[in-house]
């Protein structure tokens, strides 16, 4: 069964002009040269991509990277310089701290003013007032004017209307990083339930965390540019080490293999996984068995002496673990051919969860020739429920000292 789009963004490119002319004297002194002082500046570059009905899609980049302003264009409240953004189904947005909301009415004449914007009718409003309300926690407030709001209590109301008002679709900026931990955590909640409610959910996110436990899909942003779309733990570690490496790594491949016969990359990691007999999404080890991991690649041609390096990595694209072949002193072969190095770790003291493996060749003076941008992914299963990355063996005994009553 095929998932029908919600989304579909097209060649979207969006073009600001700044104006390089700062002050009202330097404006009237360079009249007449405005066109001069005028600068094009590409906030999106052709950007396509389309957003399955139920999925939970996370925009992610360094400031300024054009996240928001590809929100904004998805949301249609910018319009995009070229290409289509096309949108089904009922839509709520929480994109700027107090946008749609207005200084001068209270909390509740914001709510049913946005509740309305939003598509609800006046019947269905006076239906949900009190769990918006309710859900915002800002009760005691709800008659006075907005503009003496907090930034908290402005995010507290917008996503409190924003969930209430049953979109199919919700986007959601940064705001609710302003909001308190608490109201984080019941935004969380919310959130995921709308994801099992089957409703589709875009976030820009500088949390590393809230994405890989949010989204089902990452979209990185560079410089205006989609450098990255695919698992999350595969964006945020891109968005880590940097595309930069990447392109380079890219680019070292091309102008080595100028010199060969092959248009391959002459260094290829082909992969780096758990060796078992499960299926490749569903490999596990149970936390203190033994584990081992091999690492194949494809030299076209010989190389100077190589180190392979492996890593394991938290859904968040963070390193926990990394080994490379130079620390235990191993000799890989580095001659043409397809190789393969075997990692046997005994007793992994790793906690329950998910992780990712990862691999990456390069020179003994530490040149990159190739990185594996795609992680294999494996879970750590036990017996003993613990938190965090780590398990250890323990046994846990009680003492007490019997108080000796008095009087
Ligand atoms: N209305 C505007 N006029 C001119 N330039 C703008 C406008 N809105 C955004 N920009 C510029 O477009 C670029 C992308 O901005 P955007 O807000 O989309 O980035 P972002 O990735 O969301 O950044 P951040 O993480 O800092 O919020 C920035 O360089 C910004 O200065």
């Amino acid at each position: 069964m095929t998932v029908p789009t919600i989304v579909s963004v097209s060649d979207v490119s969006k073009r600001f002009t700044l104006h390089r002319h700062k002050s009202l004297k330097e404006r009237i002194v360079n009249r007449g040269t405005e066109r001069a002082h005028r600068e094009d500046f590409w906030a999106l570059r052709d950007i396509s991509f389309d957003i399955p009905s139920g999925s939970t899609l996370g925009l992610v980049g360094h400031n300024g990277s054009g996240k928001s302003t590809l929100l904004k264009v998805i949301g249609g409240i910018i319009e995009p310089s070229s290409g289509t953004v096309r949108r089904r189904g009922r839509m709520a947005a929480l994109l700027e701290l107090g946008a749609g909301f207005h200084p001068d009415l209270t909390g509740r004449e914001n709510v049913y003013l946005n509740a309305a914007i939003l598509g609800l009718t006046q019947k269905e409003i006076d239906r949900y007032f009190d769990a918006i309300v309710d859900f915002s926690g800002i009760e005691p407030f709800i008659d006075t004017q907005v503009k003496f709001y907090s930034s908290g209590m402005y995010v507290r109301l917008a996503f409190a209307v924003a969930v209430h008002v049953n979109p199919d679709l919700l986007l959601v900026d940064e705001v609710l990083a302003v909001g308190d931990e608490p109201f984080q955590a019941k935004c969380m909640d919310k959130i995921e339930e709308f994801q099992r409610e089957g409703r589709t959910i875009v976030v820009v996110s500088h949390s590393a965390a809230q994405v890989a436990r949010l989204c089902d899909r990452v979209v990185v942003m560079n410089h205006g540019e989609m450098v990255f779309d695919g698992p999350p733990a595969d964006g945020l570690h891109v968005l880590r080490f940097g595309y930069d490496e990447q392109r380079r790594i890219d680019s070292l491949g091309e102008e080595l293999a100028l010199g060969s016969n092959s248009h391959q990359n002459p260094a290829m990691i082909t992969d780096v996984s758990i060796v078992s007999d499960q299926p490749a999404d569903k490999k596990s080890v149970a936390t203190g068995d033994d584990m081992r991991v091999s690492f194949s690649y494809e030299l076209t041609k010989s190389h100077p002496p190589l180190v392979a390096e492996i890593s394991i990595e938290t859904p968040e694209g963070e390193p926990i673990y990394r080994l490379n072949t130079a620390d235990t002193a191993t000799v890989i072969p580095d001659t043409a051919g397809q190789h393969v190095i075997d990692f046997a770790f005994a007793r992994v003291p790793l906690g329950v969860g998910e992780y990712s493996l990862r691999g990456n060749l390069e020179t003994r003076e530490g040149v990159s020739l190739d990185r594996s941008l795609s992680s294999s992914s494996f879970s750590v299963t036990g017996a003993v429920p613990s938190t965090g990355y780590l398990t250890m063996d323990v046994e846990v005994a009680t003492r007490s000292d019997t108080l000796n009553p008095t009087g």
